[in-house]
Protein backbone atom coordinates (compact mmCIF):
# COMPACT_ATOMS: atom_id res chain seq x y z
CA UNK A 1 0.00 0.00 0.00
CA UNK A 2 1.07 3.75 -0.73
CA UNK A 3 -0.47 7.01 0.78
CA UNK A 4 0.04 9.90 -0.03
CA UNK A 5 -0.57 12.75 2.53
CA UNK A 6 -0.45 16.58 1.52
CA UNK A 7 1.74 16.56 -1.04
CA UNK A 8 3.55 19.63 -2.40
CA UNK A 9 5.80 20.09 -5.47
CA UNK A 10 7.39 23.40 -7.31
CA UNK A 11 9.67 24.03 -9.81
CA UNK A 12 10.67 27.64 -8.83
CA UNK A 13 7.51 29.75 -8.88
CA UNK A 14 5.50 27.12 -10.60
CA UNK A 15 3.72 25.25 -8.17
CA UNK A 16 2.17 22.01 -9.82
CA UNK A 17 1.26 19.63 -6.61
CA UNK A 18 -0.60 21.34 -4.59
CA UNK A 19 -1.57 19.19 -1.41
CA UNK A 20 -2.50 15.98 -3.11
CA UNK A 21 -3.45 13.14 -0.80
CA UNK A 22 -4.83 9.51 -1.60
CA UNK A 23 -3.85 5.92 -1.07
CA UNK A 24 -2.97 2.94 -3.32
CA UNK A 25 -4.06 -0.84 -2.35
CA UNK A 26 -2.07 -3.46 -2.69
CA UNK A 27 -3.20 -6.17 -5.24
CA UNK A 28 -5.19 -3.19 -7.03
CA UNK A 29 -4.86 -0.88 -10.28
CA UNK A 30 -4.96 2.64 -9.75
CA UNK A 31 -5.07 5.32 -12.24
CA UNK A 32 -3.92 8.92 -12.60
CA UNK A 33 -5.92 10.57 -14.85
CA UNK A 34 -6.71 14.23 -15.57
CA UNK A 35 -5.77 16.86 -18.49
CA UNK A 36 -2.29 17.84 -19.98
CA UNK A 37 -0.22 19.82 -17.73
CA UNK A 38 -2.31 18.93 -14.62
CA UNK A 39 0.80 16.73 -12.80
CA UNK A 40 0.45 13.60 -12.90
CA UNK A 41 4.10 12.94 -14.16
CA UNK A 42 5.34 14.62 -11.67
CA UNK A 43 3.43 12.81 -9.05
CA UNK A 44 4.53 9.51 -10.68
CA UNK A 45 8.00 10.80 -10.41
CA UNK A 46 7.45 11.75 -6.69
CA UNK A 47 6.05 8.21 -6.05
CA UNK A 48 9.43 6.92 -7.87
CA UNK A 49 11.66 8.99 -5.41
CA UNK A 50 12.80 11.02 -8.31
CA UNK A 51 11.38 14.33 -7.13
CA UNK A 52 11.59 15.46 -3.74
CA UNK A 53 8.25 17.48 -2.69
CA UNK A 54 8.37 20.07 -0.35
CA UNK A 55 5.82 19.15 2.15
CA UNK A 56 4.02 15.96 2.63
CA UNK A 57 4.93 12.60 2.91
CA UNK A 58 4.24 9.75 0.87
CA UNK A 59 4.50 6.10 2.84
CA UNK A 60 5.24 2.74 1.50
CA UNK A 61 3.51 0.12 3.36
CA UNK A 62 4.04 1.98 6.50
CA UNK A 63 7.31 3.69 5.85
CA UNK A 64 7.63 7.21 5.11
CA UNK A 65 10.00 7.33 2.05
CA UNK A 66 11.80 10.81 3.55
CA UNK A 67 12.52 9.26 6.88
CA UNK A 68 14.83 6.51 6.06
CA UNK A 69 18.27 6.44 5.37
CA UNK A 70 19.89 6.66 1.77
CA UNK A 71 20.43 2.98 1.78
CA UNK A 72 16.65 2.13 2.84
CA UNK A 73 15.67 4.19 0.07
CA UNK A 74 17.63 2.96 -2.29
CA UNK A 75 16.40 -0.99 -1.09
CA UNK A 76 12.86 0.60 -1.82
CA UNK A 77 13.25 1.72 -4.94
CA UNK A 78 14.77 -1.63 -6.32
CA UNK A 79 11.27 -2.99 -5.27
CA UNK A 80 9.51 -0.73 -7.88
CA UNK A 81 9.53 -1.34 -11.12
CA UNK A 82 8.67 1.39 -13.98
CA UNK A 83 7.19 0.58 -17.38
CA UNK A 84 8.52 4.55 -19.19
CA UNK A 85 6.13 5.75 -21.90
CA UNK A 86 7.09 4.79 -25.11
CA UNK A 87 8.90 1.38 -23.37
CA UNK A 88 12.21 2.91 -23.35
CA UNK A 89 13.76 -0.05 -24.13
CA UNK A 90 18.24 -0.26 -25.40
CA UNK A 91 17.32 -0.59 -28.76
CA UNK A 92 21.43 -2.47 -28.93
CA UNK A 93 19.86 -5.05 -26.23
CA UNK A 94 18.35 -8.42 -27.43
CA UNK A 95 14.99 -8.59 -25.74
CA UNK A 96 16.49 -10.82 -22.93
CA UNK A 97 18.88 -8.53 -22.25
CA UNK A 98 17.20 -5.81 -21.92
CA UNK A 99 14.91 -8.16 -19.43
CA UNK A 100 18.33 -8.80 -17.53
CA UNK A 101 19.04 -5.40 -17.31
CA UNK A 102 17.81 -5.07 -13.65
CA UNK A 103 19.58 -7.83 -12.07
CA UNK A 104 22.58 -7.12 -13.79
CA UNK A 105 22.38 -3.27 -12.57
CA UNK A 106 21.18 -4.14 -8.82
CA UNK A 107 22.33 -8.25 -8.15
CA UNK A 108 24.70 -10.55 -8.63
CA UNK A 109 23.12 -13.51 -9.85
CA UNK A 110 24.44 -15.86 -11.68
CA UNK A 111 23.98 -15.74 -15.81
CA UNK A 112 22.36 -18.57 -15.93
CA UNK A 113 19.79 -17.75 -13.50
CA UNK A 114 19.23 -14.25 -14.87
CA UNK A 115 18.55 -16.12 -18.00
CA UNK A 116 15.98 -18.66 -16.38
CA UNK A 117 14.27 -15.48 -14.80
CA UNK A 118 14.38 -13.64 -17.95
CA UNK A 119 12.38 -16.53 -19.44
CA UNK A 120 10.12 -16.95 -16.70
CA UNK A 121 8.79 -13.42 -17.08
CA UNK A 122 8.68 -13.32 -20.90
CA UNK A 123 6.61 -16.54 -20.95
CA UNK A 124 4.16 -14.93 -18.18
CA UNK A 125 4.09 -11.96 -20.69
CA UNK A 126 2.93 -14.01 -23.56
CA UNK A 127 6.81 -13.46 -25.54
CA UNK A 128 7.90 -16.92 -26.21
CA UNK A 129 9.79 -16.86 -29.14
CA UNK A 130 11.19 -12.95 -28.94
CA UNK A 131 14.58 -13.63 -26.72
CA UNK A 132 17.09 -13.36 -29.32
CA UNK A 133 15.59 -10.53 -31.49
CA UNK A 134 16.27 -6.58 -31.49
CA UNK A 135 13.46 -3.82 -30.08
CA UNK A 136 13.58 -3.04 -33.65
CA UNK A 137 12.16 -6.24 -34.74
CA UNK A 138 9.04 -6.82 -33.05
CA UNK A 139 5.96 -4.79 -33.04
CA UNK A 140 4.60 -2.12 -30.75
CA UNK A 141 2.17 -4.12 -28.36
CA UNK A 142 5.61 -6.90 -28.20
CA UNK A 143 7.67 -4.00 -27.03
CA UNK A 144 5.56 -3.02 -23.87
CA UNK A 145 5.66 -6.51 -23.17
CA UNK A 146 9.31 -6.93 -23.03
CA UNK A 147 9.03 -3.41 -20.57
CA UNK A 148 6.23 -5.36 -18.55
CA UNK A 149 8.60 -8.27 -18.28
CA UNK A 150 11.28 -6.04 -17.65
CA UNK A 151 9.60 -4.19 -14.57
CA UNK A 152 8.90 -7.03 -12.79
CA UNK A 153 12.07 -9.25 -13.46
CA UNK A 154 12.98 -8.48 -9.84
CA UNK A 155 9.80 -9.09 -8.34
CA UNK A 156 8.46 -5.35 -7.40
CA UNK A 157 5.97 -4.46 -4.53
CA UNK A 158 4.81 -1.33 -6.58
CA UNK A 159 5.02 -1.03 -10.49
CA UNK A 160 4.32 2.53 -11.97
CA UNK A 161 3.37 2.76 -15.72
CA UNK A 162 3.61 5.89 -17.60
CA UNK A 163 0.99 6.12 -20.44
CA UNK A 164 1.68 2.16 -20.95
CA UNK A 165 -0.60 2.39 -24.02
CA UNK A 166 0.77 4.94 -25.85
CA UNK A 167 1.25 4.05 -29.99
CA UNK A 168 -0.85 1.18 -29.66
CA UNK A 169 -3.94 0.24 -31.20
CA UNK A 170 -7.45 -0.05 -29.38
CA UNK A 171 -7.14 -3.67 -29.53
CA UNK A 172 -3.68 -4.05 -27.95
CA UNK A 173 -4.12 -1.44 -25.82
CA UNK A 174 -6.81 -3.56 -23.67
CA UNK A 175 -4.52 -6.91 -24.25
CA UNK A 176 -1.49 -4.59 -22.61
CA UNK A 177 -3.88 -3.12 -20.07
CA UNK A 178 -5.26 -6.52 -19.00
CA UNK A 179 -2.00 -7.99 -18.93
CA UNK A 180 -0.90 -5.00 -15.86
CA UNK A 181 -4.14 -5.60 -14.11
CA UNK A 182 -3.97 -9.68 -14.49
CA UNK A 183 -0.05 -9.37 -12.78
CA UNK A 184 -0.65 -6.69 -10.16
CA UNK A 185 -3.75 -9.11 -8.91
CA UNK A 186 -1.41 -12.20 -9.15
CA UNK A 187 1.96 -10.94 -7.61
CA UNK A 188 -0.51 -8.62 -5.37
CA UNK A 189 1.48 -5.51 -6.66
CA UNK A 190 0.30 -1.65 -6.09
CA UNK A 191 -0.20 -0.32 -9.05
CA UNK A 192 -0.23 3.16 -10.36
CA UNK A 193 -0.89 4.02 -14.17
CA UNK A 194 -0.88 7.63 -15.67
CA UNK A 195 -2.86 7.50 -18.63
CA UNK A 196 -5.48 10.23 -20.64
CA UNK A 197 -6.99 6.56 -22.49
CA UNK A 198 -10.68 6.19 -21.24
CA UNK A 199 -10.86 2.72 -22.59
CA UNK A 200 -8.03 1.92 -19.27
CA UNK A 201 -10.62 3.59 -17.02
CA UNK A 202 -13.49 1.51 -17.99
CA UNK A 203 -11.29 -1.82 -18.50
CA UNK A 204 -9.14 -2.07 -15.34
CA UNK A 205 -10.02 1.41 -13.06
CA UNK A 206 -9.85 0.09 -9.77
CA UNK A 207 -9.60 3.47 -8.26
CA UNK A 208 -8.79 6.72 -10.09
CA UNK A 209 -7.76 9.78 -9.02
CA UNK A 210 -8.36 12.97 -10.76
CA UNK A 211 -5.97 15.70 -10.90
CA UNK A 212 -6.62 18.78 -12.37
CA UNK A 213 -3.82 21.72 -11.79
CA UNK A 214 -2.22 20.34 -9.34
CA UNK A 215 -4.76 19.16 -6.91
CA UNK A 216 -7.04 16.14 -6.38
CA UNK A 217 -10.10 16.99 -7.71
CA UNK A 218 -11.56 13.70 -7.65
CA UNK A 219 -11.13 10.28 -6.55
CA UNK A 220 -13.53 6.81 -7.00
CA UNK A 221 -14.31 3.87 -8.93
CA UNK A 222 -14.96 3.11 -13.05
CA UNK A 223 -18.48 2.48 -11.98
CA UNK A 224 -18.58 5.77 -10.24
CA UNK A 225 -16.73 7.88 -12.50
CA UNK A 226 -19.54 7.43 -15.17
CA UNK A 227 -22.23 8.85 -12.23
CA UNK A 228 -20.40 11.22 -10.89
CA UNK A 229 -21.55 14.64 -11.17
CA UNK A 230 -18.29 16.35 -10.40
CA UNK A 231 -18.14 19.24 -13.49
CA UNK A 232 -14.54 19.05 -14.13
CA UNK A 233 -14.74 14.89 -14.31
CA UNK A 234 -17.61 14.68 -16.68
CA UNK A 235 -16.39 17.36 -19.05
CA UNK A 236 -12.63 15.10 -18.97
CA UNK A 237 -14.58 11.95 -19.68
CA UNK A 238 -17.67 13.28 -21.95
CA UNK A 239 -15.19 15.04 -24.15
CA UNK A 240 -15.76 11.94 -26.41
CA UNK A 241 -19.20 11.69 -28.40
CA UNK A 242 -18.80 8.12 -27.47
CA UNK A 243 -18.94 8.46 -23.59
CA UNK A 244 -21.16 11.29 -23.98
CA UNK A 245 -23.91 8.40 -25.36
CA UNK A 246 -22.48 6.15 -22.38
CA UNK A 247 -23.46 8.60 -19.81
CA UNK A 248 -27.10 9.04 -21.64
CA UNK A 249 -27.54 5.08 -21.33
CA UNK A 250 -26.43 4.90 -17.42
CA UNK A 251 -29.14 8.09 -16.81
CA UNK A 252 -31.63 6.23 -18.65
CA UNK A 253 -30.49 3.25 -16.65
CA UNK A 254 -31.14 5.05 -13.03
CA UNK A 255 -34.70 6.58 -13.84
N1 LIG B 1 11.44 19.25 -14.27
C1 LIG B 1 10.54 20.24 -14.36
N2 LIG B 1 10.92 21.52 -14.23
C2 LIG B 1 10.03 22.53 -14.29
N3 LIG B 1 8.70 22.36 -14.50
C3 LIG B 1 8.26 21.11 -14.66
C4 LIG B 1 9.15 19.98 -14.60
N4 LIG B 1 8.43 18.85 -14.78
C5 LIG B 1 7.15 19.26 -14.96
N5 LIG B 1 7.06 20.60 -14.87
C6 LIG B 1 5.80 21.39 -15.01
O1 LIG B 1 4.82 20.77 -14.21
C7 LIG B 1 3.53 20.86 -14.83
C8 LIG B 1 2.88 19.50 -14.84
O2 LIG B 1 3.62 18.65 -15.74
P1 LIG B 1 3.36 17.09 -15.89
O3 LIG B 1 4.36 16.60 -16.88
O4 LIG B 1 3.34 16.45 -14.57
O5 LIG B 1 1.91 17.07 -16.52
P2 LIG B 1 1.08 15.80 -17.04
O6 LIG B 1 -0.25 15.85 -16.36
O7 LIG B 1 1.88 14.56 -16.86
O8 LIG B 1 0.93 16.15 -18.58
P3 LIG B 1 0.90 15.15 -19.86
O9 LIG B 1 -0.40 14.42 -19.77
O10 LIG B 1 0.95 16.09 -21.01
O11 LIG B 1 2.10 14.25 -19.76
C9 LIG B 1 3.76 21.48 -16.19
O12 LIG B 1 3.42 22.85 -16.11
C10 LIG B 1 5.23 21.31 -16.43
O13 LIG B 1 5.75 22.34 -17.22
Amino acid sequence: MIEVNELHKSFGDTHVLKGVSTCFDQGKTNLIIGQSGSGKTVFLKCLLGLFTPEEGTISYSGQIYADLTSREQRDLRQEMGMVFQGSALFDSMTVEENVMFPMEMFTKTAKSDMQDRANEVLQRVNLVDAHKKFPSEISGGMQKRVAIARAIVMNPKYLFCDEPNSGLDPKTAILIDNLIQEITEEFNITTVINTHDMNSVMEIGEKIVFLKQGHKEWEGTKREIFKTDNKAVTDFVYSSELFKKVRQMYIEERN
